[in-house]
C-alpha cells in the first residue's frame, strides 16, 4: 500500500524555467555583493571553505566567485554552491523579487495527499533551506506544512541507488511503499534500484526525456496514487 510519496522539484513540483531563468541568474548576479557582505560569518565561510576546498586550489574571494558562477553555469550540483544559494535567494524571497514556483496541480494533489493522510517528503539537490524557502513563498500560500521532511545532497546523489536507500531507512517504512517523482530517467532509475515506485514527470518542458520502464505522467493529475 502506497504510504509516502519522495518528489524531485525541478521540472516536478516547479517549472525549469524558474530555475534556470529565474534562481540560478538571480543567485549569479548577487554572489559577488553577497560574499563581500556576509563572508564573515561563519555559516557563509563554512560554505565558501567549503567550495575552496572542492575547486582544489587556494583561491582568494574573487577567484572563487568566478569558479562558483561558472559552476552555476554548469549546473554542478555540489553542496557549497547550493548551500550558498539558498542563503542568497532568501533574500529575493523575502524582499519579494519572485515566488517559489510550483504547477497548479502539483500544489492541488500534494494537499489532496496530505489530507489523505499520505507521508510527503522533498528530494532535490538544492538545499533543504532552498526547498524550503521555495514551498514557504508560493502563490498557493505556503505549502511546506503538507511535508514531513526534506532530503538534500547531504544523503547522497540524486542518480546513486545507496541515496534512496537511505531514505528508506529514515522513512522506515518498506521501499515499495514509497513512490519517487522526477523528470529525470537516472533518478528514477536509481530510486528503482532500491526497491522504490517511480513515476517520471513529462511536463513538455526542455529536451523529451526517455521515460524507460518507468510510468510517465504530464501532470500530477496523471498520476495514480
Ligand atoms: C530547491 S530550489 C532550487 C533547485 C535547485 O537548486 C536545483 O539544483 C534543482 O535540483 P532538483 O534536484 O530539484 O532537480
Ligand atoms: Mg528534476
Amino acid at each position: 500500500m502506497l504510504q509516502a510519496i519522495v518528489t524531485d522539484i525541478e521540472g516536478t513540483t516547479s517549472s525549469l524555467s524558474f530555475v534556470h531563468e529565474v534562481l540560478f541568474p538571480y543567485a549569479a548576479r548577487h554572489i559577488e555583493d553577497f560574499v563581500r557582505a556576509h563572508g564573515h560569518e561563519p555559516q557563509v565561510r563554512r560554505l565558501l571553505d567549503g567550495a575552496r576546498e572542492l575547486a582544489g586550489g587556494n583561491l582568494d574571494d574573487a577567484q572563487l566567485v568566478a569558479v562558483l558562477r561558472r559552476w552555476m553555469e554548469e549546473d554542478r550540483k555540489v553542496g557549497p554552491l547550493k548551500g550558498l544559494q539558498g542563503l542568497m535567494w532568501e533574500e529575493g524571497y523575502r524582499q519579494g523579487d519572485f515566488q517559489g514556483h510550483v504547477y497548479e496541480d502539483a500544489a492541488r494533489r500534494l494537499r489532496e495527499w496530505h489530507a489523505r493522510g499520505l507521508r510527503l517528503y522533498v528530494y532535490s539537490s538544492g538545499s533543504v533551506h532552498a526547498q524550503m524557502l521555495l514551498f514557504r513563498h508560493t502563490r498557493f500560500g505556503d505549502l511546506t506544512p503538507l511535508f514531513r521532511g526534506y532530503f538534500d545532497t547531504g544523503i547522497g546523489g540524486k542518480k546513486e541507488a545507496a541515496s534512496y536507500a537511505e531514505i528508506v531507512r529514515e522513512l522506515g517504512l518498506p521501499a515499495a511503499d514509497i513512490l519517487f517523482l522526477s523528470d529525470v530517467r537516472a533518478e528514477l532509475d536509481a530510486a528503482a534500484a532500491s526497491g522504490l515506485r517511480t513515476a517520471c514527470l513529462m511536463r513538455g518542458e526542455g529536451p523529451a526525456v526517455d521515460p524507460g520502464p518507468h510510468p510517465v505522467a504530464r501532470s500530477f493529475d496523471e498520476l495514480s496514487v
